[in-house]
């Protein structure tokens, strides 16, 4: 009779016998993850760890511990089919073009002028360092009855830089009028720009009047997009006829959809827009735009605030006022709304009847409520939430790349810090004898490798892999060899990483070290 066979021996056996046959031979992450291997139904098991796993089950519930080893699963969308064994080094970091816009944005947010060219006042309440946003410096009251500037400033509050908008010489003449810029602190939206504060001054040399609104770096009113200089969608030569619609309808609907989605909030707070201006709109980002200003009217205006019937028809005016907006856009000229008939006639050929309809009610006064309007539109709105979360999509899975690097650059840091100080230059602890030297020669391991022909190997996948190892302290080994190739090691990650990286020690050194310098701390 065959002998009853020992289910733990038989596994341990087996897993042995694979690794063997991957060319790890006695492996001990592999003996100690066979001998701690629990049979017992429903033990909770995590792939990851190196002991007390099942390696070829992965119950995703009984996740546990977080990972030792490195994190680049990628996330869809992919933008490529790759074998499961290529990467591409875009693969690691955020994508270029994404990368190129924040950096912008970032860029234009710290941007100073120099005090000495600056004839603006240093400092306003809490803000200073002013940089003016306005593209020319003609003074225009076409939209509030007062010539208005928007700059750019940083609050010594927090830190943060904020857009202030100024009218020249607006005085007010009861306090309580500036009071309404509570109740618009609480409307929140993601099309509105968000107000934080009002207060009168007289630094500017007159007496004026500011807003503070949350900053958008490098954002452009729809005037500037698609009425500017150089328009978004510039109008075609007499030779070059359109064919079809000049503006197209996916953006007009994305428009439409994202001010309906503001004005719900706004009348629903019992206020109203009153800025429905193609001066008055930002688009921060290649399709997002944000009702800008909102508030001032309520100020320099109060009046219409005082009663509900006003405040309704202030809404009224909102909904006719987005219809000329969109008619304008539409047809690609500002004027539009001096030739309705004209105007309607070029939408009604290049697009859709539900849009021709949608703009018609609108600027006619036909759409009595902003929540009728939304229902009208729903079918637009859907298309344009699943945009947007295809976008989100998008941007968590460019984000995913970029899971690791903060991790790589803080040991960088470490071995930055660590390797070859001067001061440890005599200690025993760095010389070929000492636990550290380690660490020299696995810089050059990953740094300073050669190939056969004494080229440098300049592989990101190889620097990015062993910086994740080492920082996990995997088992698996490497060969490290001494410059002068007299001396070769053969040592695991965990080995070749000194306790100086790995301890909170280190950290606590390192904060004094940075502290001293008078850095951020990493
Ligand atoms: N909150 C903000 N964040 C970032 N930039 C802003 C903000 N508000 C305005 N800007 C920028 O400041 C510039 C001037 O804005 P403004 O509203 O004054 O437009 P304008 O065309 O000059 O209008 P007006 O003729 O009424 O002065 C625009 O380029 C706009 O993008």
């Amino acid at each position: 009779m065959a002998p009853a066979i020992d289910p733990q021996l038989y596994h341990h056996q087996g897993l042995q016998h694979g690794f063997e046959n991957m060319g790890l031979g006695e492996n001990t992450t592999a003996n100690a993850a066979m001998n701690a291997y629990d049979f017992t139904v429903g033990a909770s098991v995590n792939p990851y760890a190196q002991t007390g796993v099942d390696m070829f089950y992965q119950p995703q519930q009984t996740y546990q511990h977080p990972l030792n080893y490195h994190l680049y699963a990628p996330l869809a969308p992919y933008p490529q089919k790759l074998q499961p064994f290529q990467k591409n080094i875009h693969g690691f970091f955020l994508p270029d073009n994404l990368r190129e816009e924040l950096q912008k944005k970032a860029d234009a947010t710290l941007q100073t002028l120099p005090a000495i060219s600056s004839i603006l006042p240093p400092s306003i309440e809490e803000y200073h360092q002013l940089v003016p946003l306005d593209i020319s410096n003609q003074k225009s009251a076409q939209v509030f009855g007062y010539p208005s500037w928007a700059y750019k400033a940083f609050s010594s509050e927090d830190g943060n830089a904020y857009a202030l908008r100024r009218l020249e010489g607006f005085r007010l003449s009861n306090e309580a009028d500036i009071r309404i810029v509570q109740r618009w602190r609480k409307v929140l939206s993601a099309n509105i720009v968000t107000i934080h504060d009002a207060w009168t001054t007289t630094k500017f040399g007159d007496s004026s009047i500011v807003f503070v609104y949350d900053y958008h770096p490098l954002s452009k009113t729809l005037a500037e997009t698609h009425f500017g200089p150089n328009p978004r969608y510039p109008n075609p030569t007499r030779q070059h006829q359109p064919t079809g619609p000049i503006v197209p309808e996916q953006v007009l609907w994305s428009y439409i959809v994202q001010i309906a989605s503001a004005l719900r909030v706004i009348h629903s707070a019992g206020l109203a827009a009153r800025v429905i201006e193609p001066s008055k709109i930002l688009l921060t980002n290649k399709m997002r735009i944000r009702l800008n200003c909102c508030g001032i009217f309520d100020v320099i205006h109060p009046e219409t605030t005082r009663s509900q019937e006003s405040v309704r028809e202030c809404q009224q005016e909102d909904l006719i006022q987005l219809g000329r907006l969109m008619l304008s856009i539409a047809f690609n000229t500002p004027s539009a709304i001096q030739y309705p008939q004209k105007s309607m006639e070029y939408i009604g050929r290049h697009y859709s009847i539900q849009l021709r309809d949608s703009i018609y009610y609108l600027y006619t006064g036909s759409t009595k409520n902003i929540d009728e309007y939304v229902k009208s539109i729903a079918n637009q709105a859907f298309q344009n939430f699943d945009s947007a979360l295809h976008y989100e999509d998008s941007l968590e899975s460019a984000l995913s790349r970029e899971l690791e690097n903060g991790r790589l650059v803080r040991l960088l840091c470490k071995f930055g810090f660590i390797n070859e100080r001067p001061e440890y230059d005599h200690d025993p602890r760095w010389s070929e004898t000492g636990d550290r030297y380690y660490l020299k020669l696995f810089r050059d391991y990953v740094f300073h490798s050669v190939d056969e022909s004494n080229n440098p190997v300049v592989d990101m996948a190889h620097v990015l892999t062993c910086l994740n190892k080492l920082d996990a302290g995997v088992d698996e080994k490497i060969m490290l060899v001494s410059r002068d190739s007299m001396n070769c090691f053969v040592v695991t990650y965990k080995e070749a990483r000194p306790q100086q990286v790995q301890t909170m020690k280190f950290d606590l050194l390192l904060a004094t070290y940075l502290r001293s310098f008078m850095v951020p701390s990493c």
